[in-house]
């Protein structure tokens, strides 16, 4: 396997080796590198691509850290959350809505905390699926929470503007740790909340 650069693995993003690798794409494509429209592109997209991956370089658990004593065990739903990430099999988007739900044991986060969480795991190259388990198995670990319910809904580029050209088409995927993995009951409530508009 190759190795990560060595700048990038001190969590740092090589943006010159991308702006390098963008231009000789630039080339590989019979366009010129240099004319008046392109002659910023290499560098601009490495600070894009900088932005798109920088969940790579942190670590979520920070997020989850502060949390309030707070006596509610009935489930907690953060719905709707936007997002955007990285195909890892075509570095092209996906992008759609996370449903997070969990049942605390005597501890609760900040509502945006969990947003956050979201975004550093969206922030790398990524399968929905991967996505969708580690959003759930780090509300489970740090939170320490009866159970964990995720849906993730999205739309990949992939399958809308390229190969089989699926405009509309969705993905969703789930999550379930805890007793919404056990009872039937709580995983009904979650669902029947996400579907609720
Ligand atoms: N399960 C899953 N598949 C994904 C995800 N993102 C992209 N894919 C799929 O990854 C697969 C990669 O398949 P390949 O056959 O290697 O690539 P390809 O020739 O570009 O495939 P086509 O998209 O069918 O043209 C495709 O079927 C994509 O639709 C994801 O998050 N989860
Ligand atoms: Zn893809």
């Amino acid at each position: 396997m190759q190795q990560a650069d060595a700048a990038a693995v001190n969590g740092v993003i090589n943006q010159e080796k991308i702006a390098a690798g963008v231009r000789m794409i630039i080339e590989a494509i019979g366009d010129d590198p240099d004319r008046e429209g392109l002659k910023d592109t290499a560098s601009r997209v490495a600070r894009m691509y900088g932005e798109f991956f920088q969940g790579l370089h942190e670590d979520p658990r920070a997020y989850l850290q502060v949390v309030f004593d707070e006596q509610h065990d009935e489930m907690v739903l953060v719905k709707d959350v936007p997002f955007h990430s990285m195909c890892e099999h075509h570095l092209l988007p996906f992008h759609g809505r996370v449903h997070a739900a969990y049942i605390p044991r005597g501890r609760v986060v900040g509502l945006s905390k969990i947003a956050r969480v979201i975004e550093v795991f969206a922030r790398r190259p990524q399968v929905q699926e991967r996505m969708t388990a580690q959003i759930a198995d780090l509300l489970i670990d740090e939170l320490d929470a009866h159970g964990v319910g995720i849906v993730v809904e999205a739309s990949h580029t992939c399958m809308t503007m390229r190969g089989v050209k699926k405009p509309g088409s969705l993905m969703v995927t789930s999550a379930m740790r805890g007793s919404f993995k056990t009872d039937q009951a709580t995983r009904s409530e979650f669902m029947s909340l996400v579907v609720s508009r």
